[in-house]
């Protein structure tokens, strides 16, 4: 059923959980111990999609869509309840020593670190676990020591480390064995700014250097904005939306937003001439166009407003996210222009 070329292959993927029923109270409690009801929660129903070596892809989709538990499914962790999945080549479930070398999952709310030792500890236990030759760790580990900064930290216990310091050390652990693909479930959460774009650049760095596909859920828009030429969204378990990011946005939002800063005080009916006016303070405004009358707006604020500085801007991810999810179809979808480019490498 796979693609030659594809690294990641779902098909018609579905996955129901059976959860027990209990009503509130202590009679229903001991009720319940005699008769106990089941209800099925349908966290991912018929999703299919496939995505090629070397892609990175934001898997997005509001609270309780089904990303963990598909990213969960891929990684082999849960059986699915039906529909075909094939991760390099291998059906994950069968949790064969060959795809666990080639995979990794990064929960960002999970740690696979031992609390009482120094990460360093965890690094010699996978290397053990995935049998990594003695220059192949040194030489790993020297990169991901290089490219996290943890060479310092990789010896203090565990639990004296700060969130961030943490999960750099994560990402070092669960990258050791230099899996080609990677799951990535909310690598950045809690992080700082700071730490957040340093989690992100080395993400990229990762991918480019080693060609390696990245599937990516965060709530931080700006992580699959940096990072994710392509998205999958999904809602209630089932594809919302598979394709270009940028074609997405421009489909949801098809207008620039223009940050202005003026030398003097500019009247907000000379701004509302060239587009809406979504905030306005002394010497400040932001104005939002449609995206093929921008180059005039410029021109025509550029001649006529004293302006010190002026940056262009798609409207933010969060907004397109908020209206896709409020059930506004984008205008390219599944089967539209962006849907095409399942098979291209990100750039
Ligand atoms: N072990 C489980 N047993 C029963 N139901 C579950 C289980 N795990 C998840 N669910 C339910 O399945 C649905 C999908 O959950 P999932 O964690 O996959 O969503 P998510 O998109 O990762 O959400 P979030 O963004 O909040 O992490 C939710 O309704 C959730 O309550």
């Amino acid at each position: 059923m796979a693609e030659a070329s594809s690294s990641i292959v779902v098909e018609s993927l579905s996955k129901t959980y059976q959860v027990h029923e209990r009503a509130a109270g202590f009679s229903a409690t001991v009720r319940s111990l005699f008769r106990r009801r089941t209800k099925a929660v349908h966290a991912v129903e018929d999703l299919s999609f496939s995505i090629a070596p070397g892609e990175r892809v934001g898997f997005l989709g509001p609270n309780g869509a089904g990303k963990t538990t598909t990213l969960k499914v891929l990684s082999g962790l849960l059986h699915p309840s039906g529909g075909k999945v094939e991760v390099a080549g291998f059906v994950p479930r069968h949790r064969e020593p060959d795809f666990l070398k080639r995979i990794t999952l990064v929960m960002g709310q999970k740690q696979q670190l031992l609390w009482d030792l120094p990460p360093a500890e965890t690094f010699a236990v996978n290397r053990a676990i995935y049998g990594i030759g003695d220059a192949d760790f040194k030489e790993t580990l020297g990169e991901l020591e290089d490219l996290l900064g943890i060479a310092e930290i990789a010896t203090k216990p565990t639990r004296q480390l700060s969130l961030g310091e943490r999960m750099k050390c994560e990402l070092a652990a669960a990258l050791l064995h230099r899996p080609e693909i990677l799951f990535l479930d909310e690598p950045t959460i809690g992080l700082d700014v700071a730490m957040q774009l340093g989690v992100r650049e080395f993400i990229r760095r990762y991918n480019e250097r080693r060609r390696a596909t990245i599937v990516l859920t965060s709530h931080y828009m700006d992580d699959v904005a940096a990072l994710c030429p392509r998205v999958i969204v999904i809602d209630k378990g089932r594809l919302r939306y598979d394709g270009d990011l940028a074609a997405l946005v421009r489909s949801m939002r098809p207008h620039k937003r223009i940050a202005l800063h003026f030398k003097n005080p500019v009247d907000r009916a000379l701004l509302e001439r060239v587009g809406a006016v979504l905030s306005l303070d002394p010497g400040h405004a932001v104005l939002q166009v449609p995206q093929a009358e921008l180059r005039e707006a410029m021109s025509w604020l550029l001649g006529r407003t004293d302006i010190a500085d002026l940056t262009v801007e798609d409207p933010p991810l969060e907004e397109v996210m908020r209206e896709l999810f409020s059930g506004v179809e984008p205008s390219v979808g599944p089967e539209g222009e962006a849907a095409g480019s399942t098979g291209g490498a990100a750039s």
